[in-house]
């Protein structure tokens, strides 16, 4: 498959939140069209504000980035609105799997399309396809929210993003919480979806071992920073990462060690 085409660039990114904490403070790393790429790191790495800015998320939490730009197909992302980059095809499936509790399965993914034109035969036909990939959310279509297992509940958020017709899927941590054999599952429908549908996704997780068996490329983030690049098999294979990340060795003990000798990416 050919990876040519750039449909995210994250370029030196800095940022802070309220004037004060910087979060990030160098992150770049590329999304090509057709591509998996997984986002990996300690808790606190800085994965979720990394994700945030992406879809202009962080003013609303006094978050600014700094310095660098985000490039969501050429445009820059901090001068969109974040419902115009779902527009534009940037959907963001957010941290802990939020579903309308109140609502069933098959209304929550339904107010996932509501932004799109085309009527009620659309919405049918797109709510079909993620049946199609989710035939457990069909079988579930009708039961609350707030009823449905944890598995279920992070498929009816990625399923409701996928009605807004997403080019880039961005997901946070989707196995937080989540059974290995529902993890599996998950990160199996998303490589089908990317080879079937051509979807590119971005997906930050502290499972690395996961991300690694279903990403296409893999950048790693240490205190903020983007510290290694590289191919998800090649980084696999890393015996550094393997050590610190694949867990064949206790983490170092204090939170703020690198790990990994920095790497310019
Ligand atoms: N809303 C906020 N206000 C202030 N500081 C924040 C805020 N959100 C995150 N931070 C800080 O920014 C740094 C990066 O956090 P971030 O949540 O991006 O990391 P992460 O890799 O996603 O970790 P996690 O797996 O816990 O989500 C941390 O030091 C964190 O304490």
């Amino acid at each position: 498959m050919g990876h040519n085409e750039v449909l995210l660039s994250v370029n030196g990114v800095k940022a802070t939140y309220n004037h004060a904490i910087t979060a990030l403070h160098g992150v770049t790393f590329t999304v090509a069209r057709g591509e998996i790429v997984a986002l990996l790191g300690a808790n606190g790495a800085g994965k979720t504000t990394t994700l945030k800015a992406v879809s202009n998320l962080l003013p609303a939490e006094r978050g600014l980035v700094t310095e660098g730009n985000i490039l969501f197909q050429g445009l820059d992302v901090a001068t969109a609105k974040p419902a115009d980059l779902v527009r534009s095809g940037l959907v963001q499936v957010l941290e802990g799997r939020h579903c309308f509790r109140s609502l069933t399965v098959e209304e929550n993914l339904v107010t996932g399309g509501l932004g799109r034109s085309g009527g009620r035969a659309e919405i049918a036909a797109a709510l079909e396809k993620v049946y199609a990939h989710f035939p457990r959310l069909k079988e579930k279509r009708h039961a609350l929210s707030g009823l449905t297992s944890g598995g279920e509940q992070q498929m009816t958020a990625i399923g409701r993003a996928l009605m807004s017709r997403p080019r880039l899927l961005v997901l946070d941590e989707p196995s937080m919480g989540l059974a290995p054999i529902v993890v599996q599952d998950i990160f199996r429908t998303l490589r089908r979806l990317n080879r079937e549908e051509g979807l590119s996704i971005l997906v930050a997780e502290q499972n690395s071992t996961v991300a690694l068996k279903y990403a296409d490329r893999a950048t790693i983030l240490e205190n903020g920073a983007a510290v290694l690049s590289g191919d998800a098999a090649e980084l696999r294979n890393r015996d550094d990462v393997k050590a610190f990340y694949l867990g064949q060795s206790p983490r170092p003990a204090a939170p703020n060690t690198p790990i990994l000798p920095a790497i310019a990416v």
